[in-house]
């Protein structure tokens, strides 16, 4: 590995799973839907670094981590390990990248063979490599996870191991084997809080000791702090903010990172932070289509140029479009709750059921214009009537990532022509220097 080479690069690396495909699907010869569960990520990780990716459930976490360790093939894009791409592994490519990559997963009730005694989990990864001096280096690393005096542990069976405790030996069982990453997958979700921070702090230890690099996955962005210098926020598949782990707690650009980190629990009861608020859930990562993929449940979500309306009412309609769009609405309903069968009063019905916020002028036409045209039953006339008002660059262009060094956000909020203004007027970009530096462009994402 020549000096400045990354251990591990993730070059625009997708997995695709095929989606279910039922008798229509096959009788109409329909391609079989794509679950996009990673699509398009990218990142470096250097020597002795460590990051996170943070994300909510379903946003591709896990599946990336699987596609790094080789039980996912890989639908696009590449993993280069200290210069050689894995495509182009052999079995003993294969083998060295295993020892040199090691893996925590969550749940360190499952991750431990319950038969095993300690000592025997530990030597098993020693075995497997024919590595000799097995009992010094069982020893040696339970004393480096701090699970001391070993004679207390070496006999022991998970089931006599508090939850910490087993999670300390999954990690020795990771580190046993001198690794150069460490993939951790919700290494502490399982584990109470108080237990959390020092199991965290003791894996911090450990990458800075031993020069390990480490990928954190986690959907708690609370944790960040104790474990990396530099935050991936993920969001259905791809990266849409990446910063230094500081300058993202205290400044998130996109709009996801925004509520995330607002969601953070303060501990000062008497601080009332600010929520941004954030509405469903995500959407299944199959056709997702073009624009941004937070769009639909974006709080800042951006109007047309030319149109007024409050972020409330226009969340709104563009929550009614996807709606129609997915064939949700259920006109029959809403018609047993109308009392007079007229058509005025089934569009006063369908507003109410769907819309709180007032409209005026030409939104509230429109609106008006296109539920008409739905109690008639064209919902296509509808969709195009609020698609021709109302269509958001958010839907229909994805956005440009800009990136700084440091910093890189894929949001239309930040657009070149702000990010200019943001660097004259002195905005806060986390532009400080560090190892995320030699980023290239080409990870950030083509959302
Ligand atoms: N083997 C599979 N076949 C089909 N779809 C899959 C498969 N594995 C994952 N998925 C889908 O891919 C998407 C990403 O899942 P993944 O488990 O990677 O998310 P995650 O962020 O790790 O979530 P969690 O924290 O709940 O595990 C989800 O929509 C999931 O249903």
């Amino acid at each position: 590995m020549s000096a400045n080479q990354p251990v591990l690069e993730i070059r625009n690396l997708k997995k695709y799973f095929e989606g279910n495909t039922d008798i229509v699907d096959m009788l109409m010869r329909r391609e079989p839907s794509q679950i996009q569960a990673v699509d398009g990520v990218s990142m470096t990780l250097e020597e002795n670094e460590s990051v996170a990716v943070i994300g909510e459930s379903g946003c591709g976490k896990s599946t990336l981590l699987r596609t790094l360790i080789g039980l996912h093939d890989i639908s696009d894009g590449d993993i280069v390990y200290k210069g050689t791409p894995v495509s182009e592994f052999d079995k003993a490519d294969w083998k060295e990248y295993r020892r040199n990559v090691q893996v925590i997963f969550q749940d360190p009730f499952n991750s431990l063979n319950p038969k095993m005694t300690v000592r025997e989990s530990l030597a098993e990864p020693l075995n497997i490599h024919g590595i000799g001096d097995k009992e010094e280096r069982v020893r040696e690393v339970l004393e480096q996870v701090e699970l001391q005096p070993a004679e207390q542990y070496l006999d022991r069976k998970p089931e006599n191991l508090s939850g910490g405790e087993k999670q300390r030996v999954a990690i020795g069982r990771a580190l046993v084997l001198d690794p150069e990453v460490i993939l951790a997958d919700e290494p502490v979700s399982m584990l109470d809080v108080s237990t959390q921070a020092a199991v965290l702090t003791k894996m911090k230890d450990l990458i800075n000791d031993f020069d390990v690099s480490m990928i954190y996955i986690s959907h708690d962005l609370s944790t960040v702090s104790y474990i990396a210098e530099t935050v991936k926020v993920m969001y259905l598949g791809r990266f849409v903010e990446s910063a230094r782990t500081k300058e993202l707690l205290e400044d998130p650009k996109h709009p996801y990172t925004e509520a995330l980190v607002s969601a953070i629990p303060v501990p000062d009861p008497t601080y009332d932070r600010e929520r941004t608020e954030m509405s469903g859930a995500p959407r299944d990562p199959i056709d997702i289509g073009e624009g941004c993929r937070f769009r639909d449940r974006c709080p800042e979500v951006i109007p047309p140029d030319d149109i007024d309306i409050d972020q409330g009412a226009y969340r709104e309609i563009m929550s009614f479009r996807e709606f129609l769009e997915r064939e949700e609405v259920d006109l029959d309903r809403i018609q047993t709750i109308v009392e007079v069968d007229e058509r005025s009063a089934l569009v006063d019905a369908i507003q109410r059921e769907y819309f709180d916020h007032e409209l005026t002028g030409k939104n509230e036409s429109t609106l008006r214009s296109a539920l008409t045209s739905l109690a008639d039953g064209n919902e296509e006339i509808a969709i195009e009537r609020l698609s021709d008002r109302f269509e958001s660059v958010c839907e229909t262009t994805p956005p440009e990532v800009e990136t700084e060094p440091e910093w890189h956000v894929a949001c239309h909020h930040h657009t070149e022509n702000d990010r200019t203004a943001v660097a004259s007027g002195g905005g806060t970009n986390a532009t400080d220097g560090g190892s995320d530096a030699t980023e290239s462009v080409a990870h950030a994402e083509h959302q």
